[in-house]
């Protein structure tokens, strides 16, 4: 994907400047920056949700999307808010559900199962779509620690087997050195990339991880 943004303005508040960047396919993109930066504006354009931008996005492939809030139709079931939104078989809905451990809960209704539950459905109909980039935008904010652990162990099992790239927008260093492969820090007014490096094998090496939340403190501030 190929992301060539001149700028995204909302009225004459000019949130995005100059921003070029080259995604590999199946890369993992970990977005981080200051809460209002724009990190949801980029997400929301990669996913095609808003074109009025000056610009071009290319080569994006189908994506599907994850937000905070799991965004589930109330009066369906488990499997109907998965084949519904991505025209999936039932079959398909039924073994994905399983995949993320709603097995025996494929007819719940959304408010019959637990905010965790509810997540792993948002998740399992995100990867109905097929998707060649998950995006996810702050999809385990608000969790408590035990649930978030249970849901970046399982969004990374799912990744890695369905060879899905991804991009995460996220508050949390540890959720994206846990999930991406690359960081990408947003920062200044208009937000422009003030950091990009690869993660790889930061995960394990506690001297790195505390250069790169150094190096974060300094663009949250400027
Ligand atoms: N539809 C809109 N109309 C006007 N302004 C908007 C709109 N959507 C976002 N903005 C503004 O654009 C800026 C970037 O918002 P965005 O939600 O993308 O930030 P963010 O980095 O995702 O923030 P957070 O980490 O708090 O979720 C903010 O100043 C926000 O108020």
């Amino acid at each position: 994907m190929r992301i060539d943004i001149a700028g995204k303005s909302f009225g004459s508040v000019s949130v995005l400047g100059r921003i070029e960047l080259d995604i590999a396919s199946g890369e993992r993109i970990a977005l981080l920056g200051p809460s209002g930066i724009g990190k949801s504006t980029l997400i929301r354009m990669v996913a095609g949700l808003d074109r009025d931008f000056a610009g071009r996005i290319e080569d994006v492939g189908r994506t599907a999307i994850v937000f905070q809030e799991p965004t589930l139709l109330p009066w369906r079931s488990a499997v109907q808010n998965v084949t519904l939104a991505t025209r999936c078989s039932a079959s398909d809905a039924r073994a994905l559900l399983a995949e993320v451990g709603l097995e025996g809960r494929e007819d719940a209704f959304p408010r019959q199962l637990s905010l965790g539950q509810q997540r792993r459905l948002a998740l399992a109909r995100a990867f109905a779509a097929k998707p060649a980039i998950l995006l996810l935008d702050e999809a385990f904010a608000s969790l408590d620690p035990e649930t978030a652990d249970r849901m970046h162990a399982l969004t990374e099992q799912m990744i890695r087997t369905h060879g899905t790239g991804a991009i995460l927008a996220t508050h949390d260093l540890d959720e994206a050195l846990r999930l991406g492969s690359r960081l990408i820090v947003l920062s200044g007014r208009p937000a422009t990339v003030k950091l990009d490096l690869s993660l790889a094998g930061v995960r394990d090496d506690t001297g790195r991880r505390d250069e790169i939340a150094e190096r974060l403190k300094v663009l949250y501030q400027a």
